[in-house]
Protein backbone atom coordinates (compact mmCIF):
# COMPACT_ATOMS: atom_id res chain seq x y z
CA UNK A 1 0.00 0.00 0.00
CA UNK A 2 1.94 3.13 -1.15
CA UNK A 3 -0.18 5.47 0.00
CA UNK A 4 0.16 7.41 -3.18
CA UNK A 5 -2.92 9.37 -4.10
CA UNK A 6 -5.52 7.29 -6.18
CA UNK A 7 -2.94 4.49 -6.40
CA UNK A 8 -4.36 0.68 -5.33
CA UNK A 9 -2.75 -1.84 -3.39
CA UNK A 10 -1.12 -4.46 -5.27
CA UNK A 11 1.18 -7.28 -4.69
CA UNK A 12 4.90 -6.67 -6.04
CA UNK A 13 8.04 -6.06 -4.91
CA UNK A 14 10.47 -3.07 -3.35
CA UNK A 15 13.94 -2.57 -4.15
CA UNK A 16 15.83 -0.25 -1.63
CA UNK A 17 19.27 1.27 -3.05
CA UNK A 18 21.19 2.58 -0.11
CA UNK A 19 18.66 5.06 2.09
CA UNK A 20 16.61 5.08 -1.02
CA UNK A 21 13.41 2.97 -2.75
CA UNK A 22 15.05 2.20 -6.17
CA UNK A 23 12.05 0.63 -8.05
CA UNK A 24 8.30 -0.56 -6.67
CA UNK A 25 6.66 -2.58 -8.29
CA UNK A 26 4.14 -6.18 -9.01
CA UNK A 27 6.33 -8.76 -9.17
CA UNK A 28 9.90 -7.15 -10.32
CA UNK A 29 11.94 -10.58 -9.72
CA UNK A 30 15.35 -8.46 -9.33
CA UNK A 31 18.38 -10.07 -7.78
CA UNK A 32 19.30 -8.35 -4.71
CA UNK A 33 22.20 -8.76 -2.00
CA UNK A 34 19.89 -9.30 0.68
CA UNK A 35 16.27 -10.23 0.14
CA UNK A 36 13.25 -10.18 3.03
CA UNK A 37 10.58 -12.55 1.77
CA UNK A 38 7.39 -10.90 2.96
CA UNK A 39 4.67 -13.63 1.49
CA UNK A 40 1.26 -12.64 3.45
CA UNK A 41 2.53 -9.36 4.86
CA UNK A 42 1.75 -5.61 3.60
CA UNK A 43 4.22 -3.04 3.06
CA UNK A 44 2.69 0.50 3.73
CA UNK A 45 4.90 3.84 4.76
CA UNK A 46 6.20 4.38 8.12
CA UNK A 47 4.25 6.13 10.53
CA UNK A 48 4.57 9.39 11.60
CA UNK A 49 3.94 10.17 15.35
CA UNK A 50 3.50 14.18 15.05
CA UNK A 51 3.64 15.39 18.32
CA UNK A 52 4.77 13.70 21.91
CA UNK A 53 7.17 14.04 24.71
CA UNK A 54 9.11 10.96 24.56
CA UNK A 55 10.84 10.88 28.34
CA UNK A 56 7.76 10.72 29.48
CA UNK A 57 7.29 7.59 28.62
CA UNK A 58 8.91 7.06 32.08
CA UNK A 59 5.79 8.45 33.58
CA UNK A 60 3.40 6.23 32.21
CA UNK A 61 0.49 5.08 34.52
CA UNK A 62 1.92 7.29 37.23
CA UNK A 63 -1.00 9.87 37.31
CA UNK A 64 -4.05 9.10 35.47
CA UNK A 65 -7.67 10.22 35.93
CA UNK A 66 -6.60 13.94 36.60
CA UNK A 67 -7.42 17.75 34.71
CA UNK A 68 -4.72 18.57 32.20
CA UNK A 69 -3.64 21.61 34.71
CA UNK A 70 -3.21 19.49 37.86
CA UNK A 71 -1.91 16.47 36.04
CA UNK A 72 0.57 18.99 34.61
CA UNK A 73 1.48 21.26 37.86
CA UNK A 74 1.17 18.77 40.69
CA UNK A 75 2.54 15.56 38.75
CA UNK A 76 4.69 15.81 35.25
CA UNK A 77 6.05 19.36 36.66
CA UNK A 78 7.83 18.11 39.55
CA UNK A 79 9.17 14.57 38.57
CA UNK A 80 10.25 16.37 35.16
CA UNK A 81 11.99 18.57 38.09
CA UNK A 82 13.85 15.57 38.67
CA UNK A 83 15.18 14.26 35.21
CA UNK A 84 18.43 14.36 34.67
CA UNK A 85 19.93 14.03 31.13
CA UNK A 86 20.82 10.67 31.28
CA UNK A 87 16.88 9.75 32.81
CA UNK A 88 15.57 11.66 29.58
CA UNK A 89 17.93 9.32 27.38
CA UNK A 90 16.97 6.14 28.57
CA UNK A 91 13.28 7.64 28.71
CA UNK A 92 13.50 8.09 25.01
CA UNK A 93 15.01 4.81 24.29
CA UNK A 94 11.82 3.14 26.46
CA UNK A 95 10.08 5.46 23.65
CA UNK A 96 11.71 4.67 20.69
CA UNK A 97 11.48 0.63 21.45
CA UNK A 98 8.31 1.11 21.79
CA UNK A 99 7.44 3.28 18.44
CA UNK A 100 9.51 0.62 16.63
CA UNK A 101 8.15 -1.87 18.26
CA UNK A 102 4.71 -0.73 16.83
CA UNK A 103 5.44 0.82 13.09
CA UNK A 104 6.59 4.56 13.88
CA UNK A 105 9.88 5.22 11.83
CA UNK A 106 9.40 9.40 12.61
CA UNK A 107 8.54 11.79 15.37
CA UNK A 108 8.53 15.16 16.62
CA UNK A 109 9.35 15.52 19.99
CA UNK A 110 8.73 18.55 22.52
CA UNK A 111 11.41 18.09 26.17
CA UNK A 112 14.31 19.09 28.19
CA UNK A 113 17.85 17.85 27.78
CA UNK A 114 17.14 17.18 24.24
CA UNK A 115 21.27 16.52 23.22
CA UNK A 116 20.01 13.58 25.19
CA UNK A 117 17.48 12.79 22.60
CA UNK A 118 19.35 13.45 19.46
CA UNK A 119 21.83 10.86 20.98
CA UNK A 120 18.90 8.50 21.36
CA UNK A 121 17.63 9.44 17.97
CA UNK A 122 20.75 8.85 16.64
CA UNK A 123 21.61 5.59 17.99
CA UNK A 124 17.85 3.85 17.11
CA UNK A 125 18.22 4.61 13.89
CA UNK A 126 15.02 6.75 13.77
CA UNK A 127 13.95 10.14 12.05
CA UNK A 128 12.82 12.69 14.22
CA UNK A 129 12.18 16.15 14.61
CA UNK A 130 13.42 17.80 18.10
CA UNK A 131 12.37 20.75 19.85
CA UNK A 132 13.48 21.96 23.04
CA UNK A 133 10.16 23.33 24.86
CA UNK A 134 10.14 26.90 25.84
CA UNK A 135 8.13 27.66 28.57
CA UNK A 136 8.56 31.32 30.09
CA UNK A 137 6.89 31.84 33.29
CA UNK A 138 9.81 32.00 35.22
CA UNK A 139 12.87 34.01 34.78
CA UNK A 140 15.76 31.39 32.75
CA UNK A 141 13.71 32.13 29.98
CA UNK A 142 17.37 33.62 28.12
CA UNK A 143 18.85 29.88 28.89
CA UNK A 144 16.16 27.90 27.23
CA UNK A 145 16.36 30.07 24.38
CA UNK A 146 20.06 29.04 24.21
CA UNK A 147 19.33 25.85 24.46
CA UNK A 148 17.34 25.91 21.45
CA UNK A 149 19.72 27.87 19.46
CA UNK A 150 22.52 25.24 20.27
CA UNK A 151 20.10 22.39 19.50
CA UNK A 152 19.60 23.48 16.23
CA UNK A 153 23.10 24.75 15.45
CA UNK A 154 24.33 21.39 17.18
CA UNK A 155 21.82 18.16 14.98
CA UNK A 156 19.92 20.05 12.66
CA UNK A 157 20.16 18.17 9.54
CA UNK A 158 22.36 15.65 12.08
CA UNK A 159 22.30 11.73 11.89
CA UNK A 160 22.52 11.35 8.25
CA UNK A 161 19.76 13.98 7.84
CA UNK A 162 17.40 11.85 9.53
CA UNK A 163 17.32 14.79 12.78
CA UNK A 164 16.03 18.01 12.43
CA UNK A 165 14.98 20.98 14.65
CA UNK A 166 12.07 23.14 15.62
CA UNK A 167 11.69 25.98 17.76
CA UNK A 168 9.10 25.34 20.71
CA UNK A 169 7.55 27.87 22.42
CA UNK A 170 5.48 25.57 24.15
CA UNK A 171 1.94 27.18 24.60
CA UNK A 172 0.18 30.51 24.23
CA UNK A 173 -0.40 29.87 28.92
CA UNK A 174 2.93 29.83 29.28
CA UNK A 175 4.36 31.77 26.13
CA UNK A 176 3.72 36.02 26.97
CA UNK A 177 3.82 38.11 24.00
CA UNK A 178 7.20 39.67 24.20
CA UNK A 179 9.13 35.89 24.55
CA UNK A 180 6.60 34.55 22.41
CA UNK A 181 7.94 36.91 19.43
CA UNK A 182 11.62 36.53 20.28
CA UNK A 183 10.95 32.62 20.39
CA UNK A 184 9.20 33.36 16.51
CA UNK A 185 11.42 35.69 15.67
CA UNK A 186 14.60 33.31 16.37
CA UNK A 187 12.49 30.19 14.09
CA UNK A 188 12.35 33.16 11.46
CA UNK A 189 16.60 33.32 11.55
CA UNK A 190 17.07 30.34 11.46
CA UNK A 191 14.69 29.23 8.33
CA UNK A 192 13.03 26.75 11.27
CA UNK A 193 9.19 25.88 11.78
CA UNK A 194 7.31 26.48 14.95
CA UNK A 195 6.35 23.52 17.15
CA UNK A 196 3.31 24.66 19.97
CA UNK A 197 0.91 23.39 22.06
CA UNK A 198 -2.69 25.51 20.98
CA UNK A 199 -6.06 25.10 22.34
CA UNK A 200 -6.32 22.15 24.45
CA UNK A 201 -8.82 22.69 27.07
CA UNK A 202 -11.45 24.88 27.40
CA UNK A 203 -9.47 25.87 30.79
CA UNK A 204 -6.82 27.44 28.46
CA UNK A 205 -9.56 29.20 26.13
CA UNK A 206 -10.80 31.32 29.24
CA UNK A 207 -7.16 32.26 30.30
CA UNK A 208 -6.49 33.22 27.16
CA UNK A 209 -9.41 35.28 27.05
CA UNK A 210 -9.35 36.91 30.89
CA UNK A 211 -5.34 37.49 29.88
CA UNK A 212 -5.54 38.90 26.36
CA UNK A 213 -9.03 38.78 25.18
CA UNK A 214 -8.39 36.87 22.36
CA UNK A 215 -8.85 33.11 21.81
CA UNK A 216 -5.21 31.12 21.84
CA UNK A 217 -5.42 30.88 17.47
CA UNK A 218 -6.56 34.73 17.60
CA UNK A 219 -3.25 35.36 20.46
CA UNK A 220 -0.78 33.50 18.10
CA UNK A 221 -2.57 34.67 14.58
CA UNK A 222 -1.70 38.23 15.87
CA UNK A 223 2.09 37.89 15.90
CA UNK A 224 2.19 37.04 12.19
CA UNK A 225 3.30 33.56 13.24
CA UNK A 226 1.10 31.79 10.28
CA UNK A 227 2.79 33.84 7.36
CA UNK A 228 5.93 34.08 9.03
CA UNK A 229 6.95 30.15 9.52
CA UNK A 230 5.97 26.49 8.68
CA UNK A 231 3.82 26.16 11.96
CA UNK A 232 3.10 22.76 13.61
CA UNK A 233 0.26 22.94 16.10
CA UNK A 234 -0.23 19.88 18.81
CA UNK A 235 -3.92 19.36 19.84
CA UNK A 236 -6.14 22.10 18.27
CA UNK A 237 -9.07 21.36 20.03
CA UNK A 238 -11.19 24.27 21.18
CA UNK A 239 -11.49 26.19 17.89
CA UNK A 240 -14.34 28.15 16.49
CA UNK A 241 -15.28 28.60 12.55
CA UNK A 242 -13.37 31.59 13.02
CA UNK A 243 -9.88 30.38 14.84
CA UNK A 244 -10.12 27.85 11.60
CA UNK A 245 -10.32 30.58 8.98
CA UNK A 246 -7.37 31.93 10.14
CA UNK A 247 -5.43 28.98 10.32
CA UNK A 248 -6.83 28.81 6.26
CA UNK A 249 -3.22 28.69 3.99
CA UNK A 250 -0.85 28.44 7.04
CA UNK A 251 2.36 26.21 5.74
CA UNK A 252 2.48 23.12 8.28
CA UNK A 253 -0.76 22.22 10.13
CA UNK A 254 -2.22 20.25 13.35
CA UNK A 255 -0.82 17.45 15.44
CA UNK A 256 -4.48 15.48 16.62
CA UNK A 257 -3.84 13.43 19.87
CA UNK A 258 -7.17 12.00 20.10
CA UNK A 259 -6.42 9.45 22.65
CA UNK A 260 -4.88 12.21 24.76
CA UNK A 261 -7.67 14.00 24.21
CA UNK A 262 -10.02 11.13 24.96
CA UNK A 263 -8.56 10.57 28.68
CA UNK A 264 -7.93 13.80 29.85
CA UNK A 265 -11.39 14.76 28.59
CA UNK A 266 -10.33 18.04 26.73
CA UNK A 267 -12.67 17.45 24.21
CA UNK A 268 -13.37 16.42 20.32
CA UNK A 269 -10.94 18.30 17.82
CA UNK A 270 -13.04 19.77 14.91
CA UNK A 271 -11.17 17.95 12.55
CA UNK A 272 -13.05 17.25 9.73
CA UNK A 273 -13.57 21.34 9.83
CA UNK A 274 -10.30 20.97 9.64
CA UNK A 275 -9.41 19.31 6.56
CA UNK A 276 -12.70 20.76 5.02
CA UNK A 277 -10.66 24.05 4.78
CA UNK A 278 -7.56 22.68 3.69
CA UNK A 279 -5.71 22.39 6.36
CA UNK A 280 -2.94 19.45 6.82
CA UNK A 281 -3.96 16.84 10.07
CA UNK A 282 -1.41 14.63 11.35
CA UNK A 283 -1.73 12.51 14.28
CA UNK A 284 0.20 12.09 17.50
CA UNK A 285 -0.07 10.21 20.53
CA UNK A 286 1.18 13.29 22.88
CA UNK A 287 3.73 11.77 25.62
CA UNK A 288 2.64 8.10 27.35
CA UNK A 289 2.76 10.57 30.58
CA UNK A 290 -1.17 11.48 29.80
CA UNK A 291 -1.64 9.07 26.25
CA UNK A 292 0.06 5.89 28.34
CA UNK A 293 0.50 4.52 24.64
CA UNK A 294 2.78 5.43 21.97
CA UNK A 295 1.07 2.61 19.15
CA UNK A 296 -0.31 5.28 16.75
CA UNK A 297 -2.36 2.37 15.15
CA UNK A 298 -5.03 3.49 18.50
CA UNK A 299 -4.72 6.88 17.44
CA UNK A 300 -5.44 5.99 13.86
CA UNK A 301 -9.29 4.30 15.46
CA UNK A 302 -9.58 6.90 18.08
CA UNK A 303 -9.22 9.58 15.82
CA UNK A 304 -11.89 8.09 13.05
CA UNK A 305 -14.27 7.16 15.92
CA UNK A 306 -14.35 10.18 17.49
CA UNK A 307 -15.22 12.17 14.70
CA UNK A 308 -17.94 9.61 13.47
CA UNK A 309 -19.19 10.29 16.95
CA UNK A 310 -18.52 13.64 17.22
CA UNK A 311 -20.42 14.80 14.30
CA UNK A 312 -22.88 11.25 14.44
CA UNK A 313 -21.91 10.19 10.65
CA UNK A 314 -20.06 7.27 10.32
CA UNK A 315 -19.15 8.52 7.05
CA UNK A 316 -16.88 10.86 8.23
CA UNK A 317 -13.02 10.55 8.99
CA UNK A 318 -13.21 7.20 6.54
CA UNK A 319 -10.37 4.64 7.02
CA UNK A 320 -8.31 5.88 3.98
CA UNK A 321 -8.16 8.93 5.01
CA UNK A 322 -6.99 8.33 8.79
CA UNK A 323 -4.20 6.04 7.12
CA UNK A 324 -3.30 8.88 5.17
CA UNK A 325 -2.98 11.32 7.96
CA UNK A 326 -0.52 9.11 10.07
CA UNK A 327 1.47 8.51 7.26
CA UNK A 328 1.78 11.46 4.62
CA UNK A 329 -0.30 14.16 7.03
CA UNK A 330 2.75 13.86 9.82
CA UNK A 331 5.25 13.45 7.14
CA UNK A 332 3.74 17.20 5.76
CA UNK A 333 3.63 18.44 9.73
CA UNK A 334 7.58 17.17 10.56
CA UNK A 335 8.27 19.03 6.51
CA UNK A 336 9.57 15.89 5.53
CA UNK A 337 7.42 14.99 2.92
CA UNK A 338 9.48 14.89 0.08
CA UNK A 339 11.61 12.35 1.41
CA UNK A 340 8.87 9.95 3.86
CA UNK A 341 5.22 9.56 3.94
CA UNK A 342 4.94 7.47 0.82
CA UNK A 343 6.37 4.23 -0.83
CA UNK A 344 7.63 5.69 -4.21
CA UNK A 345 11.16 5.92 -6.03
CA UNK A 346 13.62 8.50 -4.73
CA UNK A 347 11.95 9.00 -1.31
CA UNK A 348 13.33 7.56 1.40
CA UNK A 349 12.92 3.85 2.17
CA UNK A 350 11.53 4.29 5.61
CA UNK A 351 8.39 1.37 5.78
CA UNK A 352 7.05 -1.29 7.73
CA UNK A 353 5.52 -5.09 6.92
CA UNK A 354 2.81 -5.98 8.25
CA UNK A 355 1.66 -9.37 8.95
CA UNK A 356 -1.21 -10.23 7.88
CA UNK A 357 -1.17 -14.27 9.34
CA UNK A 358 -3.68 -13.16 11.68
CA UNK A 359 -6.97 -14.22 12.45
CA UNK A 360 -7.98 -10.50 13.68
CA UNK A 361 -6.59 -9.61 9.83
CA UNK A 362 -8.54 -11.97 7.91
CA UNK A 363 -10.01 -11.91 5.45
CA UNK A 364 -9.60 -9.31 3.68
CA UNK A 365 -12.29 -7.64 1.69
CA UNK A 366 -10.65 -4.49 2.36
CA UNK A 367 -6.48 -3.30 3.23
CA UNK A 368 -7.49 0.16 4.44
CA UNK A 369 -10.33 -1.16 6.54
CA UNK A 370 -8.32 -4.32 8.24
CA UNK A 371 -5.50 -1.03 9.27
CA UNK A 372 -7.63 0.92 10.15
CA UNK A 373 -9.42 -0.75 12.53
CA UNK A 374 -8.15 -3.74 12.89
CA UNK A 375 -4.53 -4.03 13.14
CA UNK A 376 -2.75 -2.88 16.51
CA UNK A 377 0.99 -2.30 16.81
CA UNK A 378 1.64 -5.77 17.54
CA UNK A 379 0.94 -6.56 13.85
CA UNK A 380 4.02 -4.86 12.86
CA UNK A 381 6.36 -7.48 11.44
CA UNK A 382 9.87 -5.30 10.32
CA UNK A 383 10.35 -1.86 10.43
CA UNK A 384 12.68 0.15 8.37
CA UNK A 385 13.96 3.98 8.47
CA UNK A 386 16.36 5.04 5.21
CA UNK A 387 16.86 1.48 4.07
CA UNK A 388 18.17 -0.28 7.61
CA UNK A 389 16.08 -2.55 9.42
CA UNK A 390 15.34 -1.73 12.98
CA UNK A 391 13.13 -4.38 13.92
CA UNK A 392 12.87 -7.88 12.18
CA UNK A 393 10.27 -10.34 12.51
CA UNK A 394 9.38 -8.61 15.84
CA UNK A 395 13.60 -8.35 17.02
CA UNK A 396 15.05 -4.92 17.91
CA UNK A 397 18.14 -4.71 16.15
CA UNK A 398 19.45 -1.35 16.73
CA UNK A 399 18.39 -1.25 20.77
CA UNK A 400 19.44 -3.58 23.76
CA UNK A 401 16.31 -4.09 25.15
CA UNK A 402 16.78 -5.94 28.69
CA UNK A 403 19.16 -2.51 29.23
CA UNK A 404 16.51 -0.23 28.24
CA UNK A 405 13.77 -1.67 30.36
CA UNK A 406 16.04 -1.92 33.13
CA UNK A 407 17.29 1.27 33.41
CA UNK A 408 13.26 2.68 33.14
CA UNK A 409 12.57 0.89 35.88
CA UNK A 410 15.42 2.41 38.43
CA UNK A 411 14.96 5.53 37.07
CA UNK A 412 11.18 5.99 37.06
CA UNK A 413 10.61 4.95 40.57
CA UNK A 414 12.98 7.48 41.68
CA UNK A 415 11.45 10.41 39.66
CA UNK A 416 8.27 9.42 41.01
CA UNK A 417 9.57 8.77 44.74
CA UNK A 418 7.01 10.68 47.00
CA UNK A 419 5.15 12.79 44.64
C1 LIG B 1 9.00 22.09 28.33
S1 LIG B 1 9.01 20.60 27.47
C2 LIG B 1 7.31 20.19 27.11
C3 LIG B 1 6.42 20.22 28.31
O1 LIG B 1 5.11 19.87 27.87
C4 LIG B 1 4.49 19.16 28.88
N1 LIG B 1 3.31 18.46 28.39
C5 LIG B 1 3.15 17.15 28.19
N2 LIG B 1 1.90 16.90 27.73
C6 LIG B 1 1.31 18.09 27.63
C7 LIG B 1 0.03 18.49 27.23
O2 LIG B 1 -0.88 17.63 26.84
N3 LIG B 1 -0.28 19.80 27.25
C8 LIG B 1 0.62 20.70 27.66
N4 LIG B 1 1.87 20.39 28.06
C9 LIG B 1 2.19 19.09 28.06
C10 LIG B 1 5.56 18.25 29.41
O3 LIG B 1 5.23 17.74 30.68
C11 LIG B 1 6.76 19.20 29.39
O4 LIG B 1 6.85 19.87 30.62
ZN1 LIG C 1 2.04 17.73 24.16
Amino acid sequence: MTMKEGEAPFVGDIVLEGSRIARIGPQLGEEADEVIHAEGMLAMPGLVNAHQHSPMSLLRGFSDDLKLMDWLNRKMLPAEARMTPEDVYWGAKLAMSEMIRSGTTAFADMYIHMNEIALAVQEAGMRASLTRGLVFLENDGGRRMREALDLAEKWHGGAEGRITVMIGPHAPYTCPPEPLREAIGLAERLKLPIHVHLAETKEEVAVLREKYGRTPTEYLHETGLFERVHVLLAHAVHLSERDIGLLAGMRGGIAHNPVSNLKLGCGIAPVSSMTGQGLVVGLGTDGAGSATTLDLFEEIKAAAWLQKLGREDPTALPALEALRMVTIGGAELLGIADKVGTLEPGKQADLLLVDLNKPHLRPVHSLESLLAYSANGADVDTTIVAGKVLMRNRRLLTLDEDEILRQASVRAARLVAGL
